[in-house]
């Protein structure tokens, strides 16, 4: 049996070609592509790439200044937040959410868009396999070049599971029963005619966004359009801690913010969806509340 797309660059002594982080005594990490016959350069003086060639992976090496660097091979969340960007990416926080909770499973048919720096892509090709399919759309030519040079690095060449169109997803989008689409984009809501028609009933719809107001447009956007069951919202927040002798304590800075993410699925066609109902809309103390969406959003 073959191994999966890029897993031969992730195992096995260092090769020429692989990417090398290596992390310093104050923990802070430097990532590179290893070639013969080149040198690595610090402040602290420079060693040899041809020292870890061969080398297996958690080796230390020393400059010529006698610092002490410790190599590993960068994971796939070390990779998207070092890697050149050209808009903001999915933080592996939100891709490791969208996996589990868009159900991403080794042969899914998925389209995504837009495509931005490819993290998210990345995430999702490792995860559907090289027997599945990805299309990801990207309106952006230059975000899209970007997004294939990130993608092709990490797994050494292109994915046999990628096919990357450039244009607006909602004007191009021809791929037809999808198991899983997944929008980070402005404005979801303009992709969801589009979106509806290519997914397989039982298909999830997964949108990731930056702000409040995106993501109540979007949420009462996928109500209108009717072929979705009830979206589900939320955000995720990690925080890190600091364990070190009695000083067991929640790290001082943390990622504040980076989106929410809401996951629907489709319907079978003809089918009304059993909305939940909502009660009237109440004011802060109780009061009957007679401003916007004062139905609740309902449009009752
Ligand atoms: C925040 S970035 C995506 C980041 C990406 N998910 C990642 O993890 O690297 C949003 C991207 O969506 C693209 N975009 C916005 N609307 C689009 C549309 N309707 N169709 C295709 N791409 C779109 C933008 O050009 C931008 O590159």
């Amino acid at each position: 049996m073959s191994e999966p797309t890029g897993a031969a660059r992730r195992r096995g002594p260092f090769k020429v070609g692989d990417q090398v982080q290596l992390t310093d005594p104050k923990g802070r990490h430097y990532t590179f592509t290893l070639e013969a016959g080149k040198n690595f350069h610090t402040h602290k003086g420079s060693f040899p790439h041809d020292e870890l060639i061969g080398a297996p992976e958690g080796s230390v090496v020393r400059t010529t200044g006698n610092v002490a660097y410790l190599a590993l091979r960068p994971l796939l969340p070390d990779y998207v937040l070092s890697m050149p960007r050209g808009a903001a990416v999915v933080y592996p926080k939100d891709a490791g959410q969208i996996l589990a909770f868009a159900d991403i499973f080794p042969g899914a048919r998925v389209v995504e868009a837009g495509v931005g720096s490819g993290s998210l892509s990345s995430f999702l090709l490792r995860a559907i396999g090289d027997q599945g399919m990805l299309h990801s759309y990207e309106r952006r030519e230059d975000f899209a070049e970007i997004a294939q040079q990130n993608v092709e690095r990490y797994f050494g060449g292109p994915h046999p599971a990628w096919q990357l169109t450039v244009g607006d997803l909602q004007d191009n989008l021809s791929d037809t029963d999808v198991d899983r689409v997944i929008l980070d984009m402005l404005a979801p809501w303009e992709c969801l005619e589009a979106v509806s028609k290519a997914l397989v009933p039982g298909g999830i719809l997964c949108c990731y966004v930056a702000t409040t107001t995106q993501l109540a447009r979007t949420v009462e956007s996928i109500r209108e359009i009717g072929s979705f069951n009830e979206p589900t919202s939320w955000e995720s927040m990690i925080r890190n801690w600091h364990v070190e002798g009695l000083a067991v304590r929640p790290d001082h800075r943390m990622i504040g913010h980076t989106g929410f993410l809401l996951t629907a699925r489709r319907l079978a066609d003809g089918v009304e969806p059993p909305m939940r109902r909502r009660r009237p809309a109440k004011g802060a103390y109780g009061e009957d509340y007679t401003g916007p969406n004062a139905d609740g959003g309902s449009g009752r």
